[in-house]
C-alpha cells in the first residue's frame, strides 16, 4: 500500500441523480472498503438545494482528511469550492455525464479502480480559477457551448447523445458574440464562436479545448475558437478530438495569470459544467496550487516504500 498520508476520516459527497447511474451498491462497497482499512466515514447524498450550506456544516462540524466527490464536474466542483485553500483533498470518483476534471488528472474512470483511490493514492496541489467569485476548477465557458450546457441542464435528457442533438441544432443557427478580453499581457478584440476559460485541459466529452494546459502551472489559458465558415466546423471538431486544436487557424490561445472579459453581447456562461448569471465585466485570477487532490500513485513510485 502506498500512501503520502493515511486517511482516517472520510466525507463521500455522492450525486445521486449524476450520469443517471443508480448508486446504491456503490455504497455498499465504499462500506465494505472503509470498514477493511479502519477507516471512519460519513454519506451526504446532494439533494441540488442547499447542498453547499449542509456540506459546510458537516465539514465545520467533523474533522475530515478528505472528501470524495462522487458524481460529474458540477458535483467536483460543488465540493472543491468548499476545500480550496483548505488543508483536505478531494477525492473523485467519476459517475457523471462529464467527468472532464479527472479525466485529466489521470483518476481511473473504472468506479472499482477508483475507489482503490481510498487504499492507495498520493496528494498533489492544483491551481483553481475565479471567475467573478465563482471557484472554477476544471473548464468555464462563454458563447456556443456554454449555450448547449445551458439548453442541455434545462432539459429532461441526459447523456452525451442528448448533448451531441442539442449542439448540432444550435451549431446550425449560432451567431459568433463579441468580446473584449484583456489580459496582464495582451488584448484581444472581436468576435468568438467560443471563449473557454481554462484551468484544465479536455471536456468529459473529451474534446480536447487547452491541449498545453498544465493545472499546477500558476496560469490560466482562454482559448478562442473565432468565426469560421460553417463548413470549417468539421475540421476544427476534428481536431478538437485529436489534440490538434491549437493549430486551427481559427483558434487563438491567451496565457495570463488575470483577465478581464467583457461579455459585450450578455453571452451566456457556464462554470464547470453549470449555467450561471454573471455581469457583463467578469473578472478571472489564478489561485496557484490552491486545492490539494488525491491522485492514482505515479508508476515511477509504485515500488517506493509507503511515507508513513
Ligand atoms: N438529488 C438531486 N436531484 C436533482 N438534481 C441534483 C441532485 N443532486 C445534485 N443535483 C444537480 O446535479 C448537477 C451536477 O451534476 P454533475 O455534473 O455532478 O453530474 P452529471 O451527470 O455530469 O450532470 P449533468 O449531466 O447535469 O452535467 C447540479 O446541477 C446539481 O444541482
Amino acid at each position: 500500500m502506498h500512501k503520502d498520508t493515511k486517511h482516517h476520516n472520510l466525507l463521500f459527497v455522492i450525486n445521486p441523480i449524476a450520469g443517471d447511474i443508480d448508486k446504491e451498491e456503490l455504497e455498499e462497497e465504499i462500506q465494505t472498503l472503509c470498514h477493511a482499512d479502519g477507516i471512519n466515514y460519513n454519506i451526504y447524498k446532494t439533494t441540488g438545494e442547499e447542498d453547499k450550506k449542509k456540506i459546510k456544516e458537516l465539514l465545520a462540524e467533523h474533522k475530515y482528511d478528505a472528501v470524495y466527490a462522487v458524481g460529474g464536474d458540477g458535483t467536483v466542483n460543488l465540493v472543491s469550492c468548499l476545500l480550496i485553500g483548505t488543508t483536505t483533498p478531494l477525492g473523485i470518483i467519476p459517475l457523471g455525464s462529464g467527468n472532464g476534471l479527472s479525466k485529466d488528472l489521470n483518476i481511473p474512470q473504472d468506479t472499482e479502480e477508483a475507489l482503490q483511490l481510498i487504499h492507495s493514492h498520493v496528494v498533489r496541489n492544483i491551481d483553481t480559477i475565479d471567475v467573478n467569485g465563482h471557484p472554477s476548477v476544471h473548464l468555464s465557458d462563454l458563447g456556443f457551448n456554454a449555450l448547449v450546457v445551458k439548453n442541455f441542464s434545462e432539459g429532461d435528457r441526459r447523456g452525451p447523445g442528448a448533448y451531441a442533438w442539442i449542439a448540432l441544432q444550435e451549431y446550425l443557427n449560432y451567431v459568433p458574440k463579441f468580446y473584449r478580453i484583456e489580459t496582464d499581457t495582451e488584448t484581444f478584440e472581436g468576435e468568438a464562436f467560443m471563449v473557454t476559460i481554462a484551468n484544465a485541459n479536455a471536456f468529459g466529452s473529451n474534446a480536447n479545448i487547452n491541449p498545453n494546459g498544465i493545472l499546477n502551472d500558476g496560469r490560466f489559458e482562454i482559448c478562442l475558437i473565432e468565426p469560421f465558415p460553417k463548413p470549417a466546423g468539421l475540421g476544427i471538431l476534428y481536431k478538437l478530438y485529436t489534440g490538434g486544436i491549437d493549430s486551427s487557424v481559427y483558434t487563438r490561445i491567451l496565457s495570463c495569470k488575470t483577465a478581464t472579459i467583457y461579455n459585450i453581447d450578455n453571452e451566456v456562461v457556464h462554470v464547470d459544467g453549470e449555467p450561471v448569471e454573471m455581469e457583463q465585466e467578469i473578472k478571472v485570477t489564478i489561485h496557484p496550487k490552491s486545492l490539494k487532490v488525491i491522485l492514482p500513485v505515479p508508476e515511477e513510485q509504485q515500488d517506493e516504500p509507503p511515507l508513513n
